[in-house]
């Protein structure tokens, strides 16, 4: 029933406006998927190469979509996953491009659902899933690679832990959002958005805490449960071997500075999630890092780990965070992702499904966080590329997917 019979790509508008690859998979009993490729600003250098779509299109034609059609079940997700990669035959997916690999392969996990009726969570995840919900880390002040004249931190993040139901945490986000802009409006501070839509203001990082600090209070107060704050640091975008540390402006952090940087900020602000906060190849300052703190607040490898089970099983030998950022396009296939979130579960490590700055109006993660009863998920707070997801989740808890 869930024979593949077609295949076809091509090549549509992110929300940055340059091209990604969407997907479609047609099955034999007239199953429909359709996926779109996200992209990256702060890509870490270990990732599943992204070939120019265009590239990526021609290359998995020929390639790739041969050893699909007629031949691979969209509803076995680990059969697709394996042809893509034994189609490309390299580690990182350069031959045929991540970004065909990755919207192939949630295109199929869709055409398979499609076949079964069933929402895409539960076929990715089991009937008895969908009770849990994961909280929505909401950008709502940004700079770094997402925004050039911001802060240095690449992403103040809203995070509305004592929210009584998804639907009360995604509007939480918002209205946090909402007030961040009155509070730098009080301040006479024009901010322009960011990629991701967070607001983007020429002010420095101290006063960045300040702000969404007050931010998250006042809404706390105003809705009555627990709104608190982490940060996507993106560090390897900070750290300059040359310069010997991270380099925010005219100041220089070294190693050991940075580290004492994010724990002061950690005990100072209360904060819940600390993504990225040094460099990828630092395992040991993570490390360092996350024996200070990782009892009070999450530390989270994205550019450290890559969706890649080999670096997440480094950073678990060297006790280097406490959880791990899960982005398929990172690692070009909802199978590699899935193993990297079972493996995080395995040692106690947190999972956060997330967005990437490029983005479509595609929902995949909003699904593969409640598939996988991921703990958080990183997808934004306003702008329709990321309320797309949010309202997904919304659709999904109200059982209307
Ligand atoms: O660093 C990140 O976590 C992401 C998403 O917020 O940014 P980008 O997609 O640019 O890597
Ligand atoms: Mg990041």
């Amino acid at each position: 029933m869930t024979l593949i019979t077609n295949v076809s790509l091509r090549r549509i508008l992110d929300s940055r406006g340059n091209p990604t690859v969407e997907a479609d998979v047609l099955t034999e009993s007239g199953g429909f998927g359709r996926a779109a490729a996200p992209s990256g600003a702060s890509t870490g250098e270990y990732e599943a190469i992204e070939l120019p779509p265009s590239e990526a299109i021609a290359a998995a034609r020929e390639g790739a979509i041969p050893r699909l059609v007629g031949a691979v079940h969209a509803g076995n997700q680990r059969e697709v996953d394996a042809a893509l990669h034994a189609a490309d035959g390299t580690d990182d997916f350069s031959e045929i491009g991540a970004n065909s690999a990755v919207a192939i392969s949630m295109a199929a996990a869709k055409a398979g659902a499609d076949v079964l009726g069933a929402p895409l969570y539960q076929h990715l995840g089991g009937t008895f899933r969908g009770d849990s919900f994961p909280t929505p880390l909401g950008n709502v002040v940004g700079g770094g690679e997402h925004a050039k004249e911001a802060t240095h931190i690449q992403e103040f993040l809203a995070a509305p832990v004592g929210a009584p139901s998804i639907s009360e945490a995604v509007f939480a986000n918002a209205a946090v959002h909402a007030r961040v802009s009155e509070l730098l409006d009080e301040r006479d501070v024009p901010a322009a958005k960011g990629d991701e839509g967070a607001w983007a203001p020429p002010i420095s990082d101290a006063d960045a805490f300040e702000v969404v600090d007050q931010a998250v209070s006042d809404t706390a107060d105003e809705l009555g449960f627990e709104i608190k704050f982490g940060l996507d640091m993106a560090a390897a975008e900070l750290y300059d071997a040359e310069a010997d540390g991270y380099v925010y402006g005219d100041e220089v952090k070294s190693t050991d500075e940075q580290v004492e940087y994010v724990a002061e900020m950690v005990r100072e602000y209360d904060l819940v999630y600390v993504e990225d906060p040094l460099d990828e190849d630092d395992y040991e300052g993570f490390a360092d890092l996350t024996a200070r703190v990782g009892e009070q607040t999450l530390i989270c490898g994205d550019d450290l780990f890559v969706t890649n089970v080999e670096r997440l099983q480094d950073g678990i030998d060297a006790d280097a965070a406490n959880s791990i950022l899960i982005k398929p396009n990172q690692i070009g296939s909802l199978s590699d992702a899935f193993d990297a979130i079972e493996l995080a579960t395995e040692n106690g490590y947190e999972t956060v499904i997330s967005h990437r700055s490029g983005e479509t109006e595609d929902t995949t993660i909003a699904h593969l966080a409640v598939a996988t009863d991921a703990g958080f998920i990183k997808t934004g707070t306003v702008q329709g590329e990321r309320t797309a997801k949010l309202n997904e989740l919304i659709r999904i808890a109200d059982d209307a997917v």
